[in-house]
């Protein structure tokens, strides 16, 4: 329908996937191309980066992008060129990255990975919008984050974020089950650290029916189902799909932007830490968060007990790890 004369016409925000041929691609883009991702009246121009042996298949999801006839989609373009695009993008949702095979941890992506990060950091630099926000959910997703965001200086550092949403999906599930309750019983929900196995999924600050999570569950649960659960979800896919999640981790990257676009009172993000909690200034780790403004900000004043104090720290270890590695390997 032709908009009336009074209406404003809403200009496309155009969001770039990178690894759009893949399978969070596949199960991405049509969620982003009917509204879900900013809102049913927002209209998106989509930008699809892929490798160039990658491009044809490329081609075929935007002509079953076509053949939905989304309302809201204004346009696709299809490139490998990072230069082009990220050109003028105001969302980036960097997935292109290899997954990891069973029996890997995610950390030992970072040498076939990292690299892809720091070329594409420096596309966004140079290229997008001055409102750029991106999302890095190719793994390991943190330290990538921190690559792309080190080589971008120009944008304010804290547009560069990563995934770690699919794991708080993932712990109100787990809880919801354990206490027969819906997820909308729980609040205050935070993942905390990195997305990988030490990642530390706290129900001491999670609330179910107004009172603390923790305290609603026995301690042999939480700590050795509960957690190890969550942390471990990755894997278990792998484990039984034989391949990693898809739909799910598509999922949470609407989740993630839609709440950071929309806002939200609650939520767990990979965001760059500003030393708050203890966690050195720099590093991106996941921490509980609330979003107003299209920004993101980390939820201050959490009392931290000592075993949620020694979980989080051996995950930021590893995040401090982490960035050494890829130091040394020259990458930031
Ligand atoms: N953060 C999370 O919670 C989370 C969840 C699930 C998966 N992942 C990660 O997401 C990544 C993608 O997973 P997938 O299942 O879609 O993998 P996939 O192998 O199905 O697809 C990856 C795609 O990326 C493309 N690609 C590779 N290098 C690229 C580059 N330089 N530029 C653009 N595209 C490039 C490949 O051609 C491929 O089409 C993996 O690293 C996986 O581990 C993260
Ligand atoms: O675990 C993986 O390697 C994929 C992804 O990060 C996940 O959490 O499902």
């Amino acid at each position: 329908m032709a908009s009336s004369a009074t209406e404003p016409v809403k200009v496309p925000v155009k969001v770039t996937v990178t690894g759009a041929a893949g399978q969070i691609g596949y199960a991405l883009l049509f969620r982003i191309a009917s509204g879900q991702l900013l809102g049913a009246d927002t209209p998106v121009k989509l930008s699809l980066l892929e490798i160039p042996a990658a491009v044809k298949a490329a081609e075929g999801t935007a002509m079953e992008l076509d053949d939905c006839a989304f309302p809201l989609l204004s346009g696709i373009e299809i490139t490998d060129d990072p230069n082009v695009a990220f050109d003028g993008a105001n969302v980036a949702l960097l997935v292109g990255a290899m997954p990891r095979k069973a029996g890997m941890e995610r950390g030992d992506l970072l040498g076939a990975n990292g690299g892809i990060f720091g070329p594409q950091g420096k596309a966004i630099n140079d290229h997008a919008a001055d409102d750029i926000k991106v999302l890095v959910v190719g793994n390991p997703a943190n330290t990538n984050a921190l690559i792309a965001q080190q080589n971008a200086p120009d944008v304010p550092a804290e547009r560069f974020t990563a995934m770690t949403r699919l794991d708080h999906n993932r712990a109100l599930s787990q809880l919801a089950a354990k206490l027969q309750v819906p997820v909308t019983e729980i609040k205050h929900m935070t993942i905390w650290g990195n997305h990988s196995a030490t990642q530390y999924p706290d129900l001491f600050h999670a609330e179910v029916g107004g009172k603390v999570a923790a305290e609603q569950v026995d301690g042999d649960w939480l700590r050795e189902t509960f957690i190890p659960t969550v942390a471990k979800r990755g894997a278990a896919i792998i484990e039984a799909r034989g391949a990693s999640s898809a739909a799910s981790a598509a999922n949470a990257a609407i989740d993630h932007v839609h709440d950071w676009v929309n806002g939200t009172e609650w939520t767990s993000a990979a965001v760059v830490s500003d030393g708050s909690y203890g966690v050195p200034e720099g590093l991106i780790s996941s921490f509980p968060v609330r979003a107003a403004g299209g920004r993101f900000e980390i939820i201050q004043g959490l009392e931290i007990d000592p075993f949620s104090r020694e979980r989080i720290d051996a995950s930021v270890r590893e995040l401090a790890e982490e960035r050494q590695a890829v130091k040394d390997l020259g990458l930031i």
